[in-house]
């Protein structure tokens, strides 16, 4: 398989901003809250179960999941939270790993917000973190989806703590300052990943 380097980063931390700098270079990127809507696509398995569990006011009148609906049902509720992911990580991984093979850029991207808690750095050569303070994370995600702060403060209580995150990190992308700073590091980065690649061939 190719060269495969795990991003993540908790929610709004810029790991989609982070990816898009990766992909203005040539690099694929395997986005695992995309195969997270893959999975969940109408007419699936996944969102069958999901409908018989939660009940079938989760599905919209044109057979697509109501995202925002299982999203505060999920994150008010600890229990219900396992249960989607015990239901949706095996088939979220089995993807993943079929678009890893898929790859054919110098070096693939593996994008996941719970690469470290689901144990995805095992299919990776090297793990960068995206890490910005946690104010900036809620600030951010709070603009962005406009969801209820308790609502953004759960899902960051369900994630890895920026600590744990940095320390489980080979390298750090600090995006607390403007994008344009963050592109600087990714294409820094961009460098020494090929230049690994090159030293791992000899
Ligand atoms: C609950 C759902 C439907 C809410 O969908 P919604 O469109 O509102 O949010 P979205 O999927 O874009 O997720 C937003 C962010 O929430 C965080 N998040 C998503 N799922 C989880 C989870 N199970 N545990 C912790 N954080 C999560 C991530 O940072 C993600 O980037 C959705 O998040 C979901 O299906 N989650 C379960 C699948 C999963 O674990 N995805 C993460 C793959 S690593
Ligand atoms: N350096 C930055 N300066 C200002 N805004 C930023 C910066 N980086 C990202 N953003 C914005 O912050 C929000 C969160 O960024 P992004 O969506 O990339 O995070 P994410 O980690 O992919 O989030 P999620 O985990 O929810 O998928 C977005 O609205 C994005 O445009």
């Amino acid at each position: 398989m190719t060269y495969v380097v795990g991003l993540t980063g908790g929610i709004g931390s810029g790991k989609s901003a982070a990816t898009a700098e990766f992909e203005k270079l040539g690099i694929a990127v395997v986005d695992a809250d995309v195969v997270a809507r893959q999975v969940v696509m109408p007419g699936t398995s996944c969102l069958q179960a999901i409908a018989e569990h939660f009940g079938s006011h989760l599905v919209t009148k044109n057979g697509e999941l109501d995202r925002r609906a299982l999203r505060q049902r999920v994150f008010s509720n600890p229990e219900e939270k396992e249960w989607l992911n015990n239901l949706l990580h095996p088939a979220i991984r089995e993807e993943i790993l079929v678009q890893l093979e898929q790859a054919k850029s110098p070096y693939v991207i593996l994008s996941a917000p719970l690469l470290l808690e689901n144990g995805l750095e095992k299919y990776c050569q090297r793990v960068v973190v995206v890490d910005v303070p946690e104010t900036v994370q809620l600030q951010r995600t709070l603009q962005r989806d406009n969801s209820p702060k308790k609502e953004v403060e759960a899902i960051m209580q369900a994630q890895l703590s920026r600590d744990t995150r940095r320390q489980k990190a080979d390298d750090i992308l600090n995006n607390d300052g403007s994008i344009e700073k963050l592109q600087q590091q990714v294409k820094q980065l961009h460098q020494r990943y090929l230049a690994a690649i090159v030293a791992q061939e000899k």
